[in-house]
């Protein structure tokens, strides 16, 4: 039996989460076309005949002194040390150039972990493929450079068994029918993100977090009271909307995607609310970013 922590790295936007859920076959991680929507360390499993993976898909690497990135930093850096092996996705429609160079030297620090590379979004035309495979076999060595579309599927069956072929011989970390280890109100947290992030623009994905106040059990009911947190008054009238319109889909559009994941029905009170700067916070990011 094949067994390992497998973290999944690159830069934002490179189709990490998309990726991650289709070697899952599930909706584990939120996706978004805004860069560093991923804060956290997201655990998804897949479990074979010949073995079990538990991904760890880890935050975009981006430079930036800001206090905000040095935290998402750490989450990968922490990854990397609980990982086995190494699933770093590049981007094969952007030119890798300085962009790259952030994960490269990461990769070299934790030098000793099997890294397999993957092309991500070939469905796409125009793409840097020989550049990327240039840079990368000079200096990251990959066990192996394989090809996807995480949106579409393509090449996905295939890393999966290459992934599970290079894993070290282990147990299940995980029991079978497992798929993640994120807890409800952590998954809850997450999609009203997801469909927030979808509905704004420019600053504001960025500036907001969700707070879950409180959650309730009734019978088959989980009562969730949930605050979507901006970090300005007009930040707040952009998510709420006209009338009321966008707060009123975002937490339609949650409820919808909550039926498909939880085997009870959820309740959910939604409000916006502003905690100003809250992204220099420390004893928030601590809490927050891990
Ligand atoms: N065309 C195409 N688009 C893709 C593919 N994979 C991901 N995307 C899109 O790329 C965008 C970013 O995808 P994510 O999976 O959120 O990227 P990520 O690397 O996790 O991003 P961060 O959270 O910023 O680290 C989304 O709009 C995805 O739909 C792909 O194979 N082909």
């Amino acid at each position: 039996m094949k067994s390992a922590f497998v973290a999944i790295i690159g830069r934002p936007s490179a189709g990490k989460s998309t990726l991650l859920n289709a070697l899952c076959r599930e909706k584990v991680s939120i996706t978004a076309n805004v860069p560093q929507t991923t804060r956290n360390k997201i655990r998804g499993i897949v479990t074979e005949e010949e073995g079990q993976l538990v991904f760890i898909d880890t935050p975009g690497i981006h430079h930036s002194e800001k206090k905000f990135n040095q935290y998402l930093k750490d989450v990968v850096y922490s990854s990397l040390e609980e990982a086995d092996m190494v699933l770093y996705v590049v981007d094969s429609t952007r030119p890798p150039g300085s962009e790259e160079q952030e994960v490269i030297s990461l990769l070299n620090k934790q030098s000793e972990k099997p890294v397999l590379l993957v092309l991500n979004k070939v469905d796409q035309k125009g793409n840097y493929k020989s550049e990327i495979r240039g840079l990368m076999t000079t200096n990251v060595h990959p066990k192996a450079l394989m090809e996807t579309s995480a949106l579409n599927g393509l090449g996905v069956d295939a890393l999966r068994d290459r992934l599970i072929e290079l894993a070290p011989e282990g147990e299940l970390m995980y029991p079978e029918e497992f798929y993640t280890d994120q807890e409800p109100e952590f998954r809850i947290a997450e999609i009203i993100r997801e469909k927030a992030i979808s509905q704004t623009s420019q600053e504001i994905p960025h500036a907001l977090y969700v707070e879950i106040a409180d959650t309730e059990m009734k019978g088959n009911e989980l009562w969730v009271r949930a605050f979507l947190t901006v970090e300005s008054e007009s930040q707040v009238g952009i998510v709420v909307g006209k009338e009321g319109k966008r707060i009123k889909w975002i937490r339609i559009a949650s409820l919808k995607e909550f039926r498909k994941i939880f085997d009870y029905k959820v309740r959910l009170d939604l409000r916006v609310k502003v905690n100003p700067r809250w992204r220099r916070k420390d004893y928030l990011l601590k809490g927050m970013l891990k």
